[in-house]
């Protein structure tokens, strides 16, 4: 029996998957807090994480119903980017500032502008900083919390946080560290140079993780939490990796020819690489995957974030939310939405707000509303396909997960707007599931990740969309109008 967990922004999922018996026995969720303060800071307390797996491991594993002792390994995916800033003894000096928070959008350009622009980045780091990575929240602790910067012993990542907690290890592997800002993805190394422009005063020997391969354990478990959780003593932690690496695995896009779309609190768009890539676009994030070979991946700030939002103004539940989105027409009778409520990455806006545009008195519906919130986030995710451009064509069906994907209008709309067919793992946190393969990989030296994949990966027929030929023409003239919006608003070019 192998444990996965991922830690995403909304909560923390536990899975138990019996790898010999093929089946996943019991899942379980806790969710955690988000801190949103001025100027786009969001932040979280990483003792909330901790508490939050401890929950949702309990339950997962009393409905599993499963002997602890059965269980030898556990994997861990994390939200990507966000900065847990230890001080000697362990502890934060600052809350988890996340891959969200766009508070350092000025640092960022910042730090660009240092390296050599653009073109310096991908010298040096083989991508393009964006706000939202991990480089400029450490800048931006430097200048506002000289205090709390001078304590820091340890930078790490969400799931090398958990990961020490389980093990005492601070440790890092490439597919995370990808999305620092300060680790060279085409070397899997750290780059201690660029570090040095970010935090000149700390030493990058001291501070940045040990980095170990993808299947090398990131360690053992702890004694007092093996004691705590009921577990042996001599369970292997994974290396774990990013929620999006790991998500990659749970849908068997392990192999070029797959797109993963994630329909989470982000939206993310990857496929795998066995080279790390030069894409055409800037936007397109070279990272690592987790089980070596790339993920050359596209996110997208406002998706279930922004449909959740107005799902709450109007007070509806997910079931009244379905029907509101069912009750407008493609193209929301000519409303428009840019969903750029906490700003946006991909188009690097990290400043924007959101706009609704088109409205009159006849198309001013909730139902429209809806619509147009959900059909704009997908609308982002199509621009992300076209950037990503040679490296997603050959796909020729997505693999959709993420919480939006257990509605079934969504992913018509999906299908729809990216004229392919969708389909959705049986288990739709497939980063929790990955986390867990990887795990089975660490520990059972007789499987390959394939093998894994195979006995695991379940796609749910029943989730298999196709487009519909009338809807994507329909499509085409509402997304020409998306994308008109973001010209006017905001300058992106059509
Ligand atoms: N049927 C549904 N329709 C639309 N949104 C949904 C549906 N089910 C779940 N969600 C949304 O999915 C989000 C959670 O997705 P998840 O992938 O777990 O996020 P994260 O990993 O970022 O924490 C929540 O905002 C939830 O409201
Ligand atoms: O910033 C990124 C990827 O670059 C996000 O995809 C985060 O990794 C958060 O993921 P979710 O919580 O939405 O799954």
């Amino acid at each position: 029996m192998y444990i996965g967990v991922d830690c995403g922004t909304q909560s923390t999922k536990v899975v138990v998957v019996d790898i010999d018996g093929e089946a996943i026995l019991g899942e379980a969720s806790r969710p955690h807090h988000l801190e949103e303060g001025e100027n786009g800071r969001r932040e979280q307390e990483p003792d909330e994480w901790i508490a939050a797996f401890r929950g949702a491991f309990e339950e997962a594993v009393n409905r599993a119903g499963i002997e602890r002792h059965a269980i030898r390994a556990i994997g861990v995916s994390g939200q990507q980017h966000g900065m847990v800033a230890l001080d000697a003894a362990g502890r934060p000096v600052h809350p988890a500032k996340l891959w969200c928070d766009t508070e350092t959008a000025v640092h960022n350009a910042a730090l660009v502008q240092r390296l050599g622009g653009p073109a310096g980045c991908l010298e040096r780091l083989g991508l393009v900083l964006q706000t939202g990575y991990t480089a400029s929240k450490i800048a931006w602790l430097r200048e506002t919390n000289p205090e709390a910067y001078r304590r820091i012993d340890a930078i790490l990542l969400p799931h090398d946080y958990l990961n020490f907690w389980l093990t005492g290890e601070k440790v890092a592997e490439a597919g995370d560290a990808s999305g620092t800002g300060y680790f060279d993805t085409r070397s899997r190394r750290w780059r201690h140079d660029v570090f040095a422009e970010i935090a000149p005063e700390l030493d990058p020997e001291r501070v940045l993780p040990r980095l170990i391969d993808y299947r090398e354990p990131a360690g053992m478990l702890r004694l007092e939490v093996a004691r705590e959780l009921g577990l042996s003593p001599n369970i292997v932690v994974a290396s774990g990796g990013g929620d999006n690496m790991l998500g990659a695995i749970g849908t068997g896009n392990i192999v070029p020819g797959i797109v993963t779309l994630s329909l989470g609190t982000s939206g993310t768009v990857c496929a795998y690489s066995p080279e790390p890539v030069r894409a055409e676009s800037d936007m397109v994030a070279n990272f690592c995957a987790s089980h070596g070979g790339w993920l050359p991946l596209i996110c997208t700030m406002n998706v279930t974030s922004a449909s959740t939002l107005v799902r709450e103004l109007f007070a509806l539940d997910l079931a009244a939310f379905g029907e509101r989105l069912a009750a407008a027409p493609i193209g929301a009778e000519g409303v428009t939405v840019l969903p750029f409520f906490n700003g946006e990455r991909v188009p690097a806006l990290p400043h924007a707000t959101a706009s609704f545009l088109g409205l009159d008195s006849r198309n001013l519906t909730q139902a429209n509303l809806c619509r147009a919130v959900v059909e704009s986030a997908t609308f982002g995710l199509r621009y992300g396909l076209e950037l990503l451009g040679p490296l997603a064509a050959g796909a020729n069906q997505i693999r959709l997960i993420g919480g939006g994907a257990n509605s079934p209008l969504w992913r018509q709309i999906v299908a729809d707007v990216t004229a392919t067919q969708v389909i959705c793992p049986q288990v739709t946190d497939a980063a929790a599931l990955g986390a867990a393969l990887q795990a089975a990989w660490c520990e059972r030296a007789d499987l390959s990740l394939a093998a894994l994949c195979d006995r695991l990966v379940h796609l749910d027929t029943h989730s298999l969309t196709e487009p519909v030929e009338s809807n994507v023409q329909a499509y085409e003239a509402v997304y020409a109008r998306y994308r008109e919006a973001l010209n006017g608003h905001h300058g992106i070019p059509t």
